[in-house]
């Protein structure tokens, strides 16, 4: 269609008449004012919708003679059809649904204006709330782009296909309701292309699934345009029309198609603007062109066959073809078919559809009914909640009217109280008051009455005093007189005390005197004994004398007086002898101790036990050469093989200061060290040990019942007694430990108490002053008597024995050493001494190399080769005269400190087995015996080297 054309249809249509206008309801104006004003914008915006058709077959329905729009308006409005509701707007966007199903599944008694909360009230054209927004509906009908309206503008029935195609445009012109085809002789060939395109597009896409309710309206809108529009066929939307709608708005159309004069509108209304031809509906009327050329003449004979209507003034036929009438009828019957078929697949498209509708119908039902329980149940809630709400202020007044009288009953109490506690306070005030002036009263009435009683006490009391002071003096003075009597014989027995004490001073003095005096005076007596005897034998020849003098008394006399004097003489001469014996003893310490520094301050002797019986085994070949000073013992040494076969034994020589022989007792032995021992006893340390393999002698030699040990303290003592006569006096200490895996232990501590607290361990402290070691945390026992060193011996023995029942032969894997410390005075010169015996009982020194110890025997064997490596080291550095004596390289050298070096003496007894068994360990300890001796220091014998062995005879 070309606009100018249009431009001139529309020119002439009339605006509706006033009263006709006035008829239609509400809605139907808006509808009108929406089609008008949708054309008069847009052209694209289509408004007119087809009204239902018949669809029996036949292509067209003769159309009803159509009344003009004074006729129309003449008639008296019909009541309106019921407004489409929701469900037939929704049902117009199902794929495949035509306005005539829709409109025969419309429910008859659906109404335009659905009840509130209705479904349908969200899409129906009900007068819409004055709100500048729009709620948007459960269809979605309402799009983001929804143009303003004016506040109180109905909605129209067709809004919203005016808005869907505002928001789409001509894009979906394509798409669209099915219609009924229309075929109006009277419409140019280019609407009816144009409508055949439509109608095949909407065919096509109802299958395909595309339709919407808009694109009829704008089909429609297409054709009306231009030309008259079919009966029942009313612009705007569906729903609004009624089937055989005469509105105002048609006939204006019709008017304006016909020329009939009508109002002006082109003054009022904007130019409409061109539409845009569709793609799909221009490939469609090039077809339809084409297939227009083929039936032109059929299409001639048929509208002069069956409607008279193309042959009015309008027609254009102009010719007829006859002679191919069946051949035209014939394609008509196809066509027809066609269609039918057409019809056949939509109305199963409509019934697909209808089905669809109805359990759409369903769920909606479903989902009224849910939102009717909910409301219904919401509307309990509420009725609830206005309940409890109700509930909840009559509480809250309640409430507060408690609240009320609380503080009602509050204020009561409290005036109460207050006035109580006035009467209470009026009350206390008046008794106090009372009670104040009974105070009084009773307080002055006591007080009355204390003095009349104190008044009597006092006479009393001064009464029992006068008689009491009178009975205390008297005591008093009875007590001093005894006191005095007491202090005075006190005193007096304090002093016969003081004299006893000083008589006992004077007598033991005296008696000590008289006790030096009386060795003294023995001699003297002894002195006199003989003087005496011989002045008896010459008072015998003097008494001859006398008698044969008798006459002569003066020579009597002279000789008493010669007599007199030489017993004075003699006198001197035993005081000054006296004096020459104590000189002599001091000298004597001093040449004795030269005398054994002569004789080496280090001396090594060798002892053989005897073989203790058959059962022990061979006996090893043990000479003793040398018979004069026995000083020499051979070993013949293991046998030996030549490289020739040939088996030998060396005699191995080996020379000490003495070898005592098995015969040798220990009263022999000790004989020996004895010098030593007076060496103790003159200020010196000195050391004794005996070193050996086990089961040698070493125990039996010093700590035997006649060992050197007893023997010594035996000897100490009785030299002691001898020393008093030269004025020394003695005290004597002695104290027994045991160094077991270089730790110190007191065998003198019954149950061994310090190996269970390390704090009380005896610890070694050396005073490098005195040059003395003392040892601390140990028992020392004050040795007054030769039965105490007896007792001490038999302790630390038994001590000893526990341990080693406990460890299995501790004896043998100790070293136990004997402390004696001698501390000496001499009253008559003032000199002291103080001197250390040292006997040392060594453990087995077998186990140096042939013990395959292990565990804690392996720790017990490393102890013992290290004390005794270091004893040997010591000695070594003695020997040489060393700066550094390794003394603290072993708990054993540690001890020993002050007794193996400087002014000490120090004797070795190397004890050696007699069994051949155990010649290999003898030949050891008498090697290393040997290596101590030649490290000798002052004596010649310290540079005797071993003498070269002699080969024994072969076997
Ligand atoms: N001169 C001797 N005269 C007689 N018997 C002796 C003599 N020497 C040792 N005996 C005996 O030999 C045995 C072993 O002696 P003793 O226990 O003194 O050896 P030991 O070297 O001290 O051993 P251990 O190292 O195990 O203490 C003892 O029975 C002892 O009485």
């Amino acid at each position: 269609m070309d606009n100018a054309e249009n431009r001139g249809r529309q020119s002439r249509l009339q605006p509706p008449q006033v009263h006709a206008a006035s008829a239609i309801t509400g809605p139907t104006t808006a509808c009108l004012q929406a089609i008008s004003d949708s054309q008069n914008n847009a052209r694209a915006q289509p408004t007119g919708i087809p009204q239902k058709r018949p669809h029996k077959g036949s292509v067209s329905q003769p159309e009803q003679k159509r009344k003009t729009l004074a006729e129309k308006a003449g008639e008296p409005l019909k009541p309106a059809n019921p407004p489409m509701n929701g469900n037939l707007v929704r049902a117009s966007s199902v794929k495949g649904s035509s306005m005539t199903s829709l409109a025969a599944s419309r429910p008859p008694t659906s109404s335009r204006h659905a009840p509130p909360g209705s479904f349908g009230r969200s899409i129906g054209p009900t007068t819409r709330p004055t709100s500048t927004g729009r709620a948007p509906t459960s269809m979605g009908f309402v799009s983001p782009n929804t143009r303003p309206r004016g506040l109180t503008r109905t909605r129209p029935a067709t809004s919203m296909a005016h808005r869907e195609m505002e928001e789409e445009g001509q894009v979906r012109s394509g798409k669209g309701t099915e219609f009924p085809p229309v075929f109006p002789s009277r419409i140019p060939q280019s609407h009816k292309v144009r409508n055949a395109a439509r109608q095949y597009s909407v065919i096509s896409q109802s299958q395909s699934g595309i339709h919407s309710i808009l694109e009829p309206s704008k089909c429609l809108e297409d054709v009306f345009l231009d030309n008259q529009p079919p009966e029942n066929v009313q612009e705007g939307r569906v729903s609004d029309v009624p089937k055989d709608s005469s509105l105002p708005i048609k006939y204006c159309r019709d008017e304006a198609a016909r020329g009939t004069p009508s109002q002006p509108a082109d003054a009022q209304r904007p130019p409409p603007t061109t539409p845009t031809t569709p793609p799909t509906v221009t490939k469609f009327y090039a077809a339809y062109e084409s297939a227009k050329a083929k039936t032109k003449s059929w299409s001639t004979l048929k509208a002069s066959a069956f409607r008279n209507y193309y042959l009015c003034k309008d027609s254009t036929v102009t010719s007829f073809t006859v002679s191919d009438v069946d051949n035209r009828i014939n394609q008509l019957d196809s066509e027809v078919k066609a269609m039918k078929e057409t019809f056949d697949l939509t109305l199963a498209d409509k019934q697909n559809m209808e089905a669809a509708i109805s359990a759409e119908k369903r769920k909606v039902y479903d989902l009224e009914m849910e939102r009717q329980h909910l409301m219904d149940h919401n509307s309990q809630l509420k009725g609830q909640l206005d309940l409890q709400r109700q509930e909840n202020s009559s509480l809250q007044q309640e409430k507060q009217s408690l609240v009320f009288d609380l503080e009602a009953e509050q204020r009561r109490q409290k005036y109460a109280i207050e006035d109580r506690q006035r009467e209470h306070k009026h009350e206390v005030d008046e008794i106090r008051h009372q009670f104040k002036g009974e105070l009084d009263r009773l307080v002055r009435e006591h007080g009355e009455a204390l003095e009349t009683l104190e008044r009597q006490y006092h006479s009393k009391l001064a009464d029992e005093h006068a008689q009491n002071s009178k009975e205390l003096q008297e005591l008093r003075s009875k007590l001093g007189a005894e006191q005095q009597d007491l202090n005075l014989e006190l005193l007096k027995k304090e002093r016969e005390i003081q004299e006893m004490r000083s008589q006992t001073e004077v007598l033991k003095s005296d008696l000590d005197r008289e006790h030096t005096l009386k060795t003294a005076l023995q001699q003297q007596i002894a002195e006199m004994t003989t003087t005496s005897m011989t002045l008896e034998e010459r008072l015998r020849g003097l008494r001859a004398k006398i008698d044969f003098l008798e006459s002569d008394n003066k020579q009597q006399a002279d000789s008493f007086a010669s007599m007199e004097a030489r017993l004075q003489e003699a006198l001197q001469i035993a005081e000054e002898a006296r004096q020459k014996l104590i000189k002599e003893e001091t000298e004597r310490r001093v040449l004795f101790n030269k005398y054994q520094e002569l004789k080496g301050n280090i001396r090594v002797m060798c002892r053989v036990r005897p073989v203790l019986d058959s059962t022990e085994g061979e006996e090893a070949r043990i000479a003793f050469p040398d018979v004069k000073t026995s000083s020499q013992i051979d070993v013949t040494g293991p046998e030996e093989k030549s490289s020739l076969g040939a088996i030998s034994r060396k005699v191995l020589p080996f020379e000490f200061d003495r070898v005592f022989d098995p015969s040798v007792h220990n009263e022999e032995v000790f004989g020996e060290i004895s010098q030593l021992v007076q060496s103790a006893l003159d200020g010196y340390n000195v050391c004794i040990f005996c070193y050996g393999q086990t089961g040698s002698g070493k125990t039996y030699t010093m700590s035997s019942a006649d060992g050197m040990i007893p023997r010594a303290t035996h000897m100490i003592y009785d030299t002691i007694t001898k020393l008093q006569e030269k004025s020394w006096t003695y005290t004597m200490e002695g104290s027994f430990v045991e160094v077991y895996n270089e730790e110190l232990h007191d065998l003198l501590t019954p149950g061994r108490e310090s190996d269970k607290d390390s704090r009380k361990r005896p610890e070694i402290r050396h005073d490098d002053v005195r040059k003395q070691t003392t040892v601390v945390n140990c028992k020392t026992v004050a040795l007054d008597s030769p039965e105490r060193v007896e007792a001490m011996l038999k302790q630390a023995q038994n001590n000893r024995s526990v341990a080693a029942t406990k460890a299995n032969e501790r004896s043998s894997r100790s070293h136990s050493v004997f402390i004696l410390k001698l501390v000496g005075y001499n009253s008559a010169t003032g000199e002291r001494c103080e001197g250390t015996l040292n006997l040392v009982d060594l453990a087995g020194s077998e186990r140096l190399k042939h013990s395959q110890a292990e565990g804690e025997r392996m720790r017990e064997t490393q102890n013992i080769n290290k004390s005794l490596a270091c004893l040997g080291d010591v000695i070594e550095a003695l020997g040489r005269g060393s700066g550094h004596v390794p003394y603290r390289n072993s708990r054993l050298t540690h001890l020993l400190q002050y007794s193996l070096g400087g002014n000490s003496k120090t004797l070795m007894f190397v004890m050696v087995s007699p069994l051949e068994a155990h010649l290999k360990e003898t030949i050891t300890s008498l090697r290393f015996a040997t290596k101590v001796h030649n490290t000798h220091i002052g004596t010649a014998k310290s540079t005797k080297k071993l003498g070269s062995s002699t080969p024994d005879s072969g076997r």
